[in-house]
């Protein structure tokens, strides 16, 4: 027991000193009406008078209460500590007390109003018992003055969170001079409790009992059986606080009141504020080593959440090496990230949240073979003119000489022109990837472990990135122009995919029916051939091509007007000319596309994307691995810091509390599985009250 008492004394320790509200250590929560002792029972309880006292509603947030028993301080040196309030102690009981109002007040405001949000206090002390309690307020009826007027409800639900909880005591407080067979308090523990394995009955206020009467059958668990029994208290009166009579007075009055009263005398060991305090230690302590799995359970989960936490936070900067060695190794960190995900690799990225979509230099790849080729596909040529104004083109460009068959002076012309439709999916490839590129640079700098901890440093890693690549897109940006220029500035028309003597073949082919027969001579070189301006004719000179002669223009008579003004109508060779210089011009722009879908996306990879894979850990260390950036960016988010302290000092106290459970299940042999006594005196049968005749009939007594 004495283990027991001290592995509770020492978990309690722990979790007041950090704040680890989520472990619930089995506790003692007082239930009653108003008015019904539940104040003066915590305050016989601790021996001190410490809680605010008043009339109607006084007690209108939870109080969880802490007694620690510590043998090492002198009645003189007994203190408090409020949880909101870390680190002040109270030595004057008094000012506890004012605490107290001023917590409620600040709370649910200086009226009669009530708050579920509960009030931490511990109390260490020589003379208390290890308890954990919490006072509640009282249950009440009607609402009084700035109460909603739903009051009863509220308070219910709030006692009903508390006493709910399978490790909770119900102190069921009932005043013994109202009707206890209409007790509120031991109707609310009945409907949690039913069985009342976990209710502890006590009936204060036995002083004021009709002459006569007594409550020896409620305190003999005759009339509403509980599995605990019941504890009768003789407690100050309002008349004794008011005359400040001494705890120790009033406790030993209160001996002596059971002792000599005829109908409490036999049970007088059983009753009163010291029996109450012993039975509860007992019956808290036997609890403690029921759940003690579970609180393991508790505690175990607990520590794997904070080390959750830390691993998040990463370790603080001085753990690390220093400022330097943390910025050292997120460059590095970071540089290598973006480099693996260029470069394709299966586990980088969130690649768990979004199995669906490309990322990192698959999406470079998706610019270059899809976007890119689609833009290139889309960017249509257009001469600009139609084909009557293509005619007079070709005709201007041959000048005063005759024409010939293969307008190539035009068709150089007008394809050197339509290669610049090129330059803007060129120019866009290059902001895709530039963006793609910035996108990785993102991702990759959330991935670098801790540096979420320095928002500055994060900041500026991704501007200098951010200028390092805009740099090097604007030379990638020039390169892709003058690529551009140079496939327009030389039209190559001897390139191996361009074949002209094919596309003249095609169109003449095509245009057969409508060029007028040939003349007796058969061709005897290929279409192209007239295009050589060396085999050109002279004016007024035959044409050297059998075909030639079936192609010149032949001047009609009816088309020369009265005023002698020639009107030269679209001749069939003249659409030949036309039709042949529109094929040349498209089938070399198609070489050219297939120059450019293969150059441009080399040119990105070489001044874009491997050049800053090749130089971003350079490029970041040149600009940030300075004396003075290290000092000014590697400020630690204060909030960080923060978390990782509390995270740290939750760490600590779980370790503690683990180390106090292991330290218990080795050397007490208490059983940690569940369902064990684990030491303290165990209840006389049927509870701490006499058994109830022919068994519980608590099932019947209460209406359900
Ligand atoms: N004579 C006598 N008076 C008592 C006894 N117990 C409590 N009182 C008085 O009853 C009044 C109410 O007691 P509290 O302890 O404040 O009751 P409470 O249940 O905490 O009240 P709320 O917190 O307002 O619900 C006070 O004046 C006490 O002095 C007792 O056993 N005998």
């Amino acid at each position: 027991m004495d283990n027991l008492l001290s592995v509770m004394n020492r978990l309690m320790k722990v979790f007041a000193q950090a704040n680890v509200p989520s472990i619930q250590l089995p506790r003692i929560a007082v239930v009653g009406a108003q008015s019904a002792g539940k104040s003066s029972v915590l305050e016989a309880l601790v021996g001190r008078d410490f809680l605010p006292r008043g009339s109607g509603i006084v007690t209108r947030r939870p109080l969880v209460l802490h007694l620690i028993n510590e043998p090492s301080l002198s009645p003189t040196q007994e203190y408090g500590e409020f949880g909101h309030l870390p680190g002040k102690r109270y030595t004057d009981f008094n000012d506890i007390r004012t605490q107290i109002d001023k917590a409620t007040d600040d709370e649910a405001g200086t009226g009669k109003a009530v708050s579920n949000k509960p009030i931490f206090l511990t109390i260490h002390s020589p003379t208390v018992v290890n308890l954990i309690l919490v006072d509640l307020p009282g249950l009440t009826k009607v609402a009084v003055g700035d109460q909603p007027k739903d009051i009863e409800k509220q308070i219910l639900a709030m006692l009903e969170e508390y006493i709910k909880p399978e490790n909770t005591i119900i102190l069921a407080v009932s005043a013994g001079n109202v009707d206890l067979a209409n007790s509120d308090a031991l109707k609310l523990a009945h409907k949690h409790d039913p069985d009342g394995h976990r209710t502890l009955g006590v009936i204060t206020k036995l002083d004021l009992l009709d002459q006569g009467t007594d409550a020896a059958d409620y305190l003999n668990n005759q009339v509403i059986p509980l599995r605990l029994g019941y504890v009768g208290l003789c407690l100050r009166s309002q008349k004794d606080i008011n005359e400040n009579k001494s705890m120790k007075n009033a406790i030993e009055d209160e001996e002596k009141f059971f002792r000599n009263h005829p109908a409490y005398a036999t049970i007088a060991s059983r009753c009163g504020t010291r029996y109450l305090g012993q039975t509860m230690s007992d019956l808290l302590i036997k609890h403690v080593a029921k759940t003690l799995p579970q609180t393991r359970v508790q505690i175990a989960n607990q520590l794997a959440q904070v080390e959750r936490d830390l691993a998040r936070f990463g370790k603080a900067p001085e753990l690390e090496g220093g400022n330097q060695a943390f910025m050292l190794r997120a460059i590095t960190e970071f540089s290598q990230r973006y480099s693996t995900s260029l470069e394709g690799d299966v586990n980088t990225g969130n690649e768990s949240k979004d199995k669906a979509s490309l990322r990192g230099g698959a999406r470079l790849n998706h610019v270059f073979k899809e976007s890119y080729v689609t833009d290139l596909l889309e960017a249509k040529i257009d001469l600009e003119m139609n084909d009557d104004q293509l005619q007079i083109q070709i005709r201007n460009s041959f000048g005063v000489n005759s024409t010939l068959f293969v307008p190539e002076k035009c068709f150089l012309q007008l394809s050197s022109r339509q290669i610049d439709r090129f330059r803007l999916p060129a120019l866009r490839c290059v902001e895709k990837s530039h963006y793609e590129c910035i996108t990785l640079v993102r991702q990759s700098l959330g991935q670098v472990d801790g540096l979420t901890r320095f928002p500055q440093l994060r900041a500026r890693m991704m501007d200098e990135t951010q200028m390092f690549l805009n740099q090097l897109k604007e030379k990638t940006l020039q390169h892709v122009t003058k690529l551009i220029e140079i496939e327009g500035s030389f039209v190559n028309v001897d390139h191996p995919k361009f074949n002209p003597l094919k596309v003249v073949e095609t169109v003449l082919k095509r245009l057969e029916p409508e060029v007028p027969e040939p003349e007796a001579q058969p061709q005897q070189q290929g279409q192209a051939q007239p295009a050589n301006p060396a085999e050109r004719g002279r004016p007024g000179q035959p044409p050297p091509n059998p075909k030639q002669p079936q192609q010149q223009p032949q001047p009609q008579e009816e088309e020369f007007d009265e005023v002698g003004i020639f009107i030269r109508t679209l001749t069939a060779q003249d659409k030949t000319k036309t039709e042949i210089v529109k094929k040349l011009v498209e089938k070399y722009y198609k070489v050219v596309r297939a120059n450019v879908a293969d150059s441009i996306p080399k040119a990105v990879m070489f001044f874009l994307v491997q050049a800053s894979r090749q130089q971003m850990q350079s490029e970041l260390m040149k600009r940030l691995y300075r004396d003075d950036l290290i000092k000014s960016l590697m400020k630690e988010d204060e909030g960080i810091a923060l978390q990782r302290k509390n995270a740290l000092e939750r760490q600590k106290v779980l370790h503690e509390a683990e180390m106090i459970l292991e330290d218990i299940s080795f050397t007490a042999g208490v059983p940690l599985s569940g369902g064990g006594m684990g030491g303290g005196r165990a209840p006389p049968r049927g509870g701490y009250g006499r058994p109830p005749p022919g068994g519980s009939n608590a099932d019947t007594y209460f209406p359900k």
